[in-house]
């Protein structure tokens, strides 16, 4: 197997697994698909939370518009599920402009991309989800298409080959990934707007399942949403997904309304936790305590104890364990930090306390 097909099982293998948790923040099968579409804000001010990224992006779209050129390209970086494509569509709707999407690992060959960028209209956004698995060769090709709006594209073969370079719309080039640290410095270079998307707080999500039940033609109050948003890991698609099954029990048990009882009994009854973890991440978090004594331990290590892939445990389970402080990433390894050791009751070792203070030299 080349190195290519293995990144991509190993990728695959990985979105299987985490699509079987009721908490994962990735897209899990056609009922949320379908869901998402619905419920995607469609306009600026419908985004919730992201003051930051949406406050400079206010700007350049009011900028660009009253230049009537092409916004900047946009790189949207940070975990899954917390808006990048709902951010994407919205730019181009803000700019009353095409759209079109694809992503890293579905364009294959330079004749799929060349097929695309010479298609595109005039100012209109091109998407292109998961950018850190476009392949090398397209990368390259992509480098002036970005900067000049021109293409090299060859025509013929062997001697009788020549080059050709093609003109190409001015467009709008809006990248996803939850890995920014695997894209070469060249193609970062030819972002103009960098938006990082954060984890969100329990209002703003609180915020948003009100807003998707109004969508969905829910009832829910105040204590109910609060519930819901508690337990969403900082991220609205988990937030509507809980949404929809808290709907369920309702329905069957409550007499369809959603109160704080309602959603802390389907959300008990469904394992989810007051944080939100469920069994994966306390098997995460029991390990390092009970077996590497708080920590530090390796990734490595980590992921063989757990029989789960390294890339799944970095991208899919820490980056929200260590969000809430319940893990730390040290130079040594893995620690785990007091809060853990609370949320499980257990009395942390005199040394879990000295790892949470950073050293100089870390
Ligand atoms: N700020 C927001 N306000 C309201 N709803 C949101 C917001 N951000 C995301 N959502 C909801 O969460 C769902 C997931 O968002 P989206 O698909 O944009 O995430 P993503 O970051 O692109 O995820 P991935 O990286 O997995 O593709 C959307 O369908 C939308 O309903």
């Amino acid at each position: 197997m080349n190195k290519k097909r293995f990144e991509l099982t190993r990728a695959t293998k990985r979105a299987e697994t985490d699509a079987d948790r009721l908490v994962s923040a990735s897209v899990r099968g056609s009922e949320d698909e379908d869901l998402e579409l619905k419920l995607r804000p469609v306009r600026l001010r419908e985004f919730i939370g992201q003051t930051k990224a949406k406050e400079q992006l206010q700007i350049a779209l009011e900028a660009a518009k009253s230049r009537g050129e092409a916004l900047d390209h946009v790189l949207l970086y940070g975990p899954p599920g917390l808006g990048k494509t709902t951010l994407a569509t919205i730019i181009a709707n803000e700019l009353g402009v095409g759209f079109q999407q694809t992503s890293g690992p579905a364009l294959e060959k330079q004749g799929d991309l060349t097929a695309i960028l010479s298609n595109l209209h005039e100012r209109q956004v091109l998407f292109l989800d998961e950018i850190h698995r476009l392949q090398p060769v397209l990368e390259e090709k992509l480098y002036t298409a970005l900067e000049d709006y021109k293409l090299d594209i060859i025509i013929g073969q062997g001697p009788a080959a020549r080059t050709h370079i093609l003109g190409i719309n001015p467009f709008t080039f809006v990248a996803a990934t939850t890995r920014p640290g695997l894209l070469s410095s060249p193609l970062r270079s030819r972002f103009g707007i960098l938006l990082r998307l954060e984890f969100y707080t329990d209002d703003e999500l609180r915020f948003i399942v009100e807003r998707s039940a109004e969508v969905l033609g829910v009832t829910i109050d105040h204590d109910g949403a609060a519930e819901i948003a508690m337990r969403s890991r900082g991220t609205p698609r988990i937030a509507n997904r809980l949404l929809r099954r808290v709907r369920d029990y309702a329905q069957v048990r409550a007499g369809g309304v959603i109160d704080r009882a309602s959603a802390m009994a389907a959300l008990q009854m469904l394992e989810v936790d007051a944080h939100g973890f469920d069994e994966l991440d306390r098997r995460l978090l029991r390990l390092i305590i009970e077996r590497y004594d708080g920590g530090p331990v390796g990734l490595n290590t980590l992921a063989a104890a757990l029989g789960e892939e390294e890339d799944a445990l970095e991208e899919v389970y820490e980056p929200f364990l260590m969000q809430i402080g319940f893990l730390n990433r040290t130079p040594r390894g893995r620690v785990v930090t007091r809060l853990a050791y609370e949320h499980f009751g257990i009395a942390p070792p005199v040394k879990a306390q000295q790892w949470e203070r950073p050293t100089l030299f870390e």
